[in-house]
């Protein structure tokens, strides 16, 4: 069974091929930034990218009806269950014209869906909007906010299954802490399969490359109503300007341990950092009453295991912690797909996507 697996990013689209869950290629298309920058907005990149996608699959020596399936991931749509979703004109429809956050993933399924053009069908799974959380988790103190479910939950999900696998057991009979360290970094807790908190990765828990994550209230309203900068520059001094990039000018982490070597203000910023991590992954243990059965650090900056080691220090007594580096989204999709193909599970459909877990 070939499988056509898109994730788009900000400035690339990952495609895949796999037959089964066995990856053919993998590809990374690079878009070049000036062609995306004369866009508005992200959907307007949606030509742009298809085509790249078409000829991707030409070169490849593959015609679009030799595939069972295209798994796209999934996009900032409404709170949904764990799982693998239908792609309908009615979910198009929602991430193109009323998806409340613009975010390159909201094109996975566009596009999928036009190149399918009704032909095989098109899934996501796991998408950023997954939401298990318990109740007592969505307070957020004033009753017109309230607390988000918004994370790295495809490669969360994956890698918990891993996990689970390498311990013999089930994810649903094990509680794990799980935290994705990438661009923005996002700290889970999983009680018995369900991810019952998160840290919402754009707005709370620990500040990451790129994101300020959560920030003292008062502060950021005296800032917002300073009268010195827009919109627009607040949003950005916290997501995407924030967190180690506004101390040290980068964003590569890579490039931060470095500098952390021979600078002592970038040495404070990246223990900082793996401070604030293990400062949510303590709360997120008492989440699950103390009763983890693995802490797992999983993400780009997980390759680093100098840095694992420095949030490893902090919360080792808790469980036992369990080293994942990278990001395993390809694979997840190709096999939340798989799932459906095969029979092993129903997709669900967009019409259940506003029921929680
Ligand atoms: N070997 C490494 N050592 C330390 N940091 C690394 C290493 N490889 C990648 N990173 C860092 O990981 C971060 C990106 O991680 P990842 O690739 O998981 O994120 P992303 O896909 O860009 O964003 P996100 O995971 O938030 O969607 C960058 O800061 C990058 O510098
Ligand atoms: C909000 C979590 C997902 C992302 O950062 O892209």
């Amino acid at each position: 069974m070939l499988i056509l697996v898109i994730n788009p990013g900000s400035t690339s689209t990952k495609v895949a091929i796999f037959d089964g869950d066995k990856k053919i290629v993998q590809k990374s298309l690079r878009h070049d930034i000036k062609e995306l920058e004369k866009f508005d907005d992200i959907m307007e990149q949606e030509e742009l990218r298809k085509k790249a996608i078409i000829d991707f699959v030409k070169e490849e020596g593959y015609d679009i009806a030799d595939f069972s399936a295209i798994a796209c991931r999934g996009g900032i749509l409404p709170p949904l269950q764990s799982g693998t979703y239908e792609v309908t004109a009615e979910m198009v429809d929602y991430l193109k014209f009323k998806t409340p956050v613009k975010h390159a993933s909201n094109l996975a399924a566009v596009i999928g869906y036009s190149i399918s053009n009704g032909s095989i069908p098109v899934f996501i799974t796991d998408p950023v909007s997954v939401d298990e959380m318990v109740e007592e988790a969505r307070l957020s103190g004033i009753p017109e906010i309230s607390r988000r479910s918004l994370a790295h939950a495809l490669n969360i999900k994956a890698v918990a299954r891993e996990v689970a696998k390498e311990l013999g057991k089930k994810y649903e009979d094990l509680n794990m802490v799980i935290a994705h360290l990438g661009g923005g970094i996002s700290v889970t807790a999983h009680e018995k399969g369900k991810m019952i908190d998160v840290n919402n990765a754009n707005d709370e828990g620990p500040f990451s490359p790129e994101r300020t994550g959560e920030l003292p209230v008062g502060d950021v309203i005296r800032l917002c109503f300073s009268g010195k900068f827009t919109r627009n520059e607040i949003k950005k001094m916290f997501v995407g300007k924030g967190g180690v990039v506004a101390y040290l000018g980068t964003n590569n982490m890579q490039e931060a341990i470095e500098m952390a070597k021979k600078d002592e203000k970038a040495k404070l910023v990246v223990d900082a950092m793996a401070y604030q991590i293990a400062k949510e992954i303590g709360g997120m243990c008492s989440v699950l009453k103390g009763k983890v059965d693995a802490i797992v650090i999983t993400g780009g900056i997980a390759h680093n295991t100098k840095f694992v080691e420095k949030i490893k220090c902090y919360v080792y007594k808790f469980a036992p912690v369990f080293n994942v580096p990278g990001e395993f989204e390809m694979e997840a999709l190709a096999k939340g797909a798989l799932r459906v193909l095969k029979g092993e599970e129903t997709a669900k459909k967009w019409g259940e996507m506003y029921e929680t877990a």
